[in-house]
């Protein structure tokens, strides 16, 4: 469905604007608006004065100058200049601010922009409208707010103007005050439209400009860059970016044409109108029915009023376009009803967290991917899940992290299902299988497991101990200070497994007492992975593991280990019980044992 604007969304929309204009900067509003409002008073003044002026100088035209006051000419001259001196600095002084301004509320919306993005539940993350509904929103908040004012307030300046204008219609030929409205409507319908059309391939183009952006990255990134050397994915990925913008251009050139000409058109048809107004007049007159001094001074009114017509058309297309988008970032920030989850509440361990026939389906996915899972989970226990890949063994540790609701069954923690996520997330450390690189120093990336505390760095220091990698990271230039992104000033990388053990020194610093591991050694050497699982009882003492891996030498001291397939718990028990059982896990194991101790001697 084609979106549309209503003249009650405008408004609302420009309302907005201002707000968050005026919250962002009063000042410079109140400045701006003084000194446009400054201008336009000082403008009328100098009209007036030149009126005056001409009224004096008439004498001099018809050849008589006895009656010219030389002196009132020249100081009314002076003061002209000056007013024009005056109102260029002025419009200086406004260009100026304008921009202090813009700057201010673009800081300002996209701040309200970022805040929203980052409180938003993750769920939304994986629905396509919800990341088009930001990207608009990001849009909005570029220069669009600001924009809006000014056109406000250039808006008030030409509806001043038009106001003046048939002012004098009304005294003089008040008849001609409708014609001039009714010429200047196909201007107003064809600047609706435009500015419809114009949203409408903003919404459709969305998903296509993600995408090239997304492309954009790729071909820009560090982080990329050495597979797609690698790969020499280069041209590929080039001119698929290409074909991207080129459908964006086609769509946008289309409707640049189409609607220049619906533009022509309408001016085609207003100036029609006003010939064949001027040619009524030129009637009228002829017939004796109005006087000349009327009929001229009427016209050169008309003539003054369809311009401005024509100007608050054009202006009104253009902020129609930012109040589109501005509805769209209202609409986004008003979204997030809920409070940003504040300083951690003082975190509560858990005895026992239950999963009772937990079901999830993805947004948009048309079979659940966990079913009627039974899981439990008590203090002080290492609980592994194992099972092919995609069997659901993530998705359930990002359940139990709280990080999504179940869309059946019930998390109960202690005899209480759980409400508030938030509550089970503060409770939680998770070393995801793909944790996030902050290309911030060391120290940030192992503080940032704590953020609601003053960050410790003794604390810090141990957490690295105890992953593993304090050494290294004492050794780089500038010890926990050092940057870790080459992109940056003195900044440095890390390998795999460095990495690695910097996010699991995260968890530690976390020092939460429900830790999920996904995978947390796939990147480390055997002699780390062995000492990390040496110790993991030790280390994590008294808080509940839950233990994700395809490692089973690393599963089998679990307490529990649960088998998942295709979503389902298929088997669970200790390594001696499942293997006893001779099912899936027994399989399993035996095959990866196999792998290691095959005594097939290496091909030649
Ligand atoms: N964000 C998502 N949206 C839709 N489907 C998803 C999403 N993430 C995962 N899935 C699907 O859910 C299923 C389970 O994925 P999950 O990542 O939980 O598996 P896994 O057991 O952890 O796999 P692996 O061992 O490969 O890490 C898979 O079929 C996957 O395609």
């Amino acid at each position: 469905m084609t979106p549309r604007l209503t003249v009650r969304d405008m408004c609302g929309a420009a309302v907005h604007a201002v707000r968050m204009s005026w919250a962002a900067d009063r000042r410079g509003v109140l400045t701006v608006v003084g000194l446009q409002l400054t201008t336009a008073v000082g403008l009328a003044g100098a009209l007036l004065l030149l009126r005056g002026m001409v009224g004096d100088v008439m004498p001099l035209a018809r050849g008589g100058g006895a009656g010219v006051d030389l002196s009132r000419l020249v100081s009314g001259l002076s003061v002209l200049v000056a007013l024009g001196a005056v109102g260029g600095i002025l419009q200086s002084l406004s260009g100026m601010r304008q921009q202090i301004l813009t700057d201010r509320v673009d800081r300002h919306v996209i701040s309200l922009v970022l805040r929203t993005a980052a409180h938003t539940e993750l769920l939304e993350f994986e629905d396509p409208d919800f990341h088009d509904q930001l990207q608009r929103a990001v849009h909005a908040s570029r220069r669009e707010p600001a924009k809006v004012v000014m056109m406000l307030v250039a808006m008030l300046q030409v509806a001043l103007t038009v106001l003046a204008i048939a002012g004098v219609f009304i005294t003089m030929a008040w008849w001609l005050l409708p014609l001039a409205a009714l010429s200047a409507l196909p201007l107003f319908k064809a600047a609706k439209d435009r500015r419809n059309a114009v949203y409408a391939m903003h919404h459709s183009l969305a998903e296509n400009h993600r995408r090239r952006q997304y492309l954009e990255q790729l071909l820009t990134r560090r982080d990329e860059a050495k597979e797609i050397r690698a790969l020499n994915l280069g041209a590929t990925l080039h001119t698929r970016w290409d074909s991207e913008y080129a459908q964006e251009l086609t769509g946008m050139t289309r409707l640049i044409r189409t609607y220049a000409w619906r533009e022509i058109s309408a001016k085609l048809l207003s100036g029609a109108m006003i010939v064949g107004v001027i040619a009524s007049v030129w009637a009228l007159v002829n017939a004796g029915m109005v006087s000349l001094p009327a009929a001229s001074t009427g016209l050169a009114g008309l003539w003054l009023l369809s311009s401005r017509m024509g100007t608050a058309s054009q202006m009104l297309n253009n902020m129609g376009q930012s109040l589109y988008f501005l509805k769209d970032l209202h609409n986004f920030v008003a979204a997030a009803v809920e409070p940003l989850p504040g300083p951690a509440a003082p975190v509560r361990p858990f005895r026992t967290l239950r999963a009772r026939d937990l079901t999830f389906t993805y947004p948009g996915a048309n079979r659940p991917t966990l079913h009627g899972i039974d899981i439990s989970l008590h203090q002080g226990e290492i609980i592994a899940l194992v099972g092919a890949n995609g069997s659901g063994k993530t998705t359930l540790a990002k359940l139990l992290a709280g990080l999504y609701a179940p869309t059946g069954g019930t998390l109960v923690r202690d005899s209480h299902p759980v409400t508030d996520l938030h509550q089970l997330r503060h409770c939680c450390a998770v070393v995801f299988q793909d944790f996030v690189r902050y290309k911030l120093t060391a120290h940030d990336n192992i503080a940032f497991g704590r953020v609601d505390d003053q960050p410790h760095h003794s604390r810090i220091r141990y957490a690295a101990e105890s992953a593993g990698v304090a050494t290294h990271l004492e050794s780089l230039p500038d010890g926990y200070q050092t940057v870790l992104g080459r992109e940056f000033t003195d900044g440095t990388d890390l390998s795999g497994g460095q990495w690695q053990k910097l996010a699991i020194a995260r968890a530690f610093y976390r020092d939460a007492p429900f830790v999920i591991l996904d995978e947390p050694t796939a990147a480390l050497d055997p002699q780390a992975e062995a000492d990390l699982f040496a110790r993991i009882r030790q280390l994590f003492a008294g808080r509940t593991v839950l233990l994700i891996s395809h490692r089973f030498s690393s599963v089998r001291s679990a307490d529990r280990i649960y088998v998942l397939d295709s979503g389902r718990v298929i088997e669970h028990g200790t390594h001696t019980q499942l293997m006893r059982t001779q099912g899936r896990y027994a399989d399993l194991f035996l095959t990866q044992a196999a792998g290691y101790l095959s005594t097939t001697p290496p091909a030649p």
